[in-house]
C-alpha cells in the first residue's frame, strides 16, 4: 500500500485534524451535549441529483469533492493494481450501500440482482456484511449463508463454520444454532448490555409514542431512534426524549446515523474493531498479502475506514451523493454504483484467475 495515500489532497497533513475541524463523524456524542439537534441536521443532508452519464451536469461542489474522493469506478484500474497478487477481503455495509435508503426500515429490501452480485463476489472473495442492524435482521434481508455478518455496529459477529480460523477464538465467543440452518460461530463483546438495551428500548418506545413518525428499533445490542418520518419541527422532541431516557444510563452513548440516533454501549468496540477482528479470525490479518476494501455510507462506517487507512492495509469507499468528509479514499454515488463496482471486481478476479491458469 502506501502510495495511494498520497493521491489525496488534504488541506491538513493529518486528515484526522481536518476531520476534527469539520466535526468528526467518529465521535460518540456525550450524553448532555448541546448541539444534538445541529448534529441531527448535519447527518441528514438533502441529496442532490447526480447525473452520472453526463459529467458536465455534475453539481460543481460534488465534482470538486470527487477530486478528493475519486469515483471507485473511474479509479478502478488503480484500485485493482493495489490488489494485484493479494487476496481482497470485502466488507459491505447494508443500508444505503446494498439497499437504497427508504422511509420504513422494514422495507429496506435488497434487490435479487444485488443479492446475486454479492453471492458471486463472496464466491471469489471473503465477504462480510457489517451493519447497525441486528445480525438476525440483516441476515433476513441478505439471506446468504456463505457470508460473515457483524450486526449491531460490529457487536454481534457470526460467520460460517469450517473456514480457516473460527470467530470464537476470543472471549465471549460461543457456538450458536441460527436460522441459517447450520452451526455458527458467534462473538458478542457487548452481551452483558443485553438487559439494559432491552430496558432502554422499552422506555424509548414509551417516551416517543406521542411523536408522530418517530420509530424505535431494537437492534439487539443497540437501539435506533428514527426521525426520518418526523416533521423537522418535532426533531427537538426526539432529541429531548432520547436524552431524558439516557440520563439514567451512563454506560450508554449516542452516535448519529442517517436520520437516526443510535444508542450504543460505551464499550471500545465499533465497525472498525469488527473488521480487525474478522480479518484476524479468518486468517487474513497479513497486510502484505491481503487487501481489505470496506464500502459504506454511514457515519458509523467511518470507524472502519479509519482503521484501514491508519493501518495502511486497505481502504474505504464512501457511498454518498452529497459531499462529506470521510476517512475513505474513494467514493460511489449510490447502491447501483456499488453493484457495478462489485461486478467489475468479480470480472477482474475471474480474468486474473484465468490468466494464472494460462501461465
Ligand atoms: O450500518 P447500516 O447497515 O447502514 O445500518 C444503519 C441503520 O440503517 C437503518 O436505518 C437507515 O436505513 C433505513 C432504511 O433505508 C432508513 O429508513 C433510516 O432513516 C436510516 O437511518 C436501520 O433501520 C438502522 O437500524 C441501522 O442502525
Amino acid at each position: 500500500m502506501g502510495s495511494y495515500t498520497n493521491c489525496r489532497n488534504y488541506a491538513h497533513d493529518d486528515p484526522v485534524e481536518e476531520l476534527k475541524e469539520m466535526g468528526s463523524p467518529l465521535k460518540l456524542m456525550p450524553l448532555h451535549a448541546t448541539g444534538w439537534l445541529n448534529d441531527m441536521k448535519v447527518s441528514s443532508p438533502t441529496a442532490i441529483s447526480v447525473n452520472i452519464g453526463n459529467p458536465g451536469a455534475f453539481d460543481p461542489i460534488y465534482r470538486a469533492w470527487t477530486k478528493k474522493y475519486p469515483s471507485a469506478l473511474l479509479a478502478f484500474n488503480q484500485i485493482v493494481a493495489y490488489g494485484k497478487g493479494k487476496k481482497i477481503a470485502l466488507f459491505l455495509d447494508y443500508d444505503g450501500t446494498l439497499s437504497p435508503i427508504v422511509d420504513e426500515p422494514d422495507n429496506a429490501l435488497m434487490s435479487d440482482q444485488m443479492r446475486e452480485v454479492v453471492r458471486n463476489a463472496a464466491s471469489h472473495l471473503p465477504t462480510a456484511i457489517i451493519s447497525g442492524r441486528s445480525c438476525d435482521k440483516v441476515f433476513d434481508f441478505v439471506k446468504l449463508t456463505e457470508l460473515y455478518y457483524a450486526g449491531s455496529h460490529g457487536m454481534d459477529i457470526m460467520g460460517p463454520v469450517g473456514k480457516s480460523g473460527c470467530v470464537n477464538n476470543h472471549s465471549n465467543g460461543s457456538n450458536s444454532s441460527h436460522k441459517q440452518g447450520k452451526d455458527l460461530k458467534i462473538f458478542q463483546p457487548a452481551s452483558e448490555f443485553l438487559p439494559i438495551i432491552n430496558e432502554v428500548f422499552r422506555l424509548l418506545v414509551e417516551r416517543t409514542t406521542g411523536i408522530n413518525g418517530a420509530l424505535v428499533e431494537n437492534n439487539k445490542f443497540c437501539v435506533s431512534v428514527h426521525y426520518r418520518n418526523v416533521d423537522e419541527k418535532d426533531w427537538p422532541l426526539v432529541a429531548q426524549c432520547t436524552n431524558d431516557v439516557l440520563k439514567a444510563y451512563p454506560h450508554l452513548h449516542l452516535s448519529h446515523g442517517r436520520k437516526v440516533l443510535e444508542v450504543r454501549p460505551v464499550i471500545d468496540w465499533n465497525k472498525g474493531k469488527a473488521v480487525e477482528f474478522l480479518l484476524d479470525s479468518i486468517g487474513l490479518a497479513d497486510c502484505e498479502s491481503v487487501l481489505p476494501i470496506y464500502i459504506g455510507d454511514d457515519r458509523t462506517d467511518e470507524d472502519a475506514f479509519k482503521v484501514l487507512r491508519e493501518d495502511k492495509r486497505g481502504f474505504g469507499i464512501v457511498v454518498s451523493s452529497v459531499p462529506k468528509e470521510s476517512y475513505a479514499l474513494y467514493s460511489l454515488v449510490d447502491p447501483s454504483e456499488v453493484m457495478d463496482f462489485l461486478k467489475r471486481l468479480v470480472k477482474w478476479k475471474e480474468e486474473e484467475a484465468s490468466r494464472a491458469t494460462i501461465k
